[in-house]
């Protein structure tokens, strides 16, 4: 690889104090389950929670980033890796900017998930596993993609015809066909009090 003069800029405002103004520490909620799973629709119950109690949070959703940021990204496996790399790097400068991240992202490659993992502090990643069975998702076919992936008109689908890799040890499981969206959003907030996230 060819030399790059680049070099690492510390900011004047440190994450630390950041965290201390907001009066609570960030982190990333990385979702990840199957298309339908409720992903989305949980992150933003979520968010809309901590909102209304004076938290910093904020979204990344698939479909909206990959409109913009990720536009130029298919659904190969090499393109789901660049995908879940960059948004990623993209949930660590919010957990830098004091801010709790949730990120949808179906992400099925246990690999790709670890590798964001790595890249914060241990206490800085949940991994909040979206469990759902695939006939629930597809029965529930929120933008009718299982049914195009079924008579073929989308090709290499999650679940369908591409792998969904199970988290291993997620640090929350939710059980979308079991829980409502209420038990979901406390059962998450329950998690960061535990952690102390939810304080200074
Ligand atoms: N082939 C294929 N497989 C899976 N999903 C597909 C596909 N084509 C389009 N879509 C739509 O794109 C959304 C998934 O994008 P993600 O960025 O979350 O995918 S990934 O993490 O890179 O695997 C997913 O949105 P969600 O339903 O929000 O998960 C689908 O609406
Ligand atoms: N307990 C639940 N938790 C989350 N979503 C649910 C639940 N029960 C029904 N749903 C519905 O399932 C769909 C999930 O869609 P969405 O949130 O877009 O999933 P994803 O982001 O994982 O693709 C929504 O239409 C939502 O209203």
């Amino acid at each position: 690889m060819t030399e790059k003069h680049i070099v690492w800029h510390e900011q004047s405002v440190e994450k630390k104090e950041r965290q201390e103004k907001n009066g609570h520490k960030s982190c990333i909620l990385w979702f990840t389950g199957l298309s339908g799973s409720g992903k989305s629709t949980i992150a933003n119950a979520l968010i809309r929670r901590l909102f209304e109690e004076g938290k910093q949070g904020y979204i990344l959703d698939g479909d909206n980033i990959r409109h913009g940021l990720n536009q130029d990204l298919g659904f190969s496996p090499e393109d789901r890796k660049e995908n879940i790399r960059r948004i990623g790097e993209v949930a660590k400068l919010f957990v830098d900017s004091g801010t709790i991240v949730a990120t949808a992202f179906i992400s099925p490659y246990r690999k790709d998930r670890d590798l964001v993992r790595q890249l914060v502090d241990k206490d800085e990643f949940l991994e909040v596993y979206v469990k759902c069975p695939l006939e629930v998702c597809e029965e529930r076919d929120p933008k009718g993609l299982y049914e195009k992936a079924r008579k073929g008109e989308i090709s290499s689908f999650t679940g369908i015809d591409a792998p969904y890799e199970e988290p291993v040890q997620p640090e929350i499981v939710i059980e979308s066909d079991k829980v409502s969206i209420e038990e979901a959003v406390n059962q998450i907030v329950t998690t960061l009090e535990e952690k102390q996230l939810l304080r200074r």
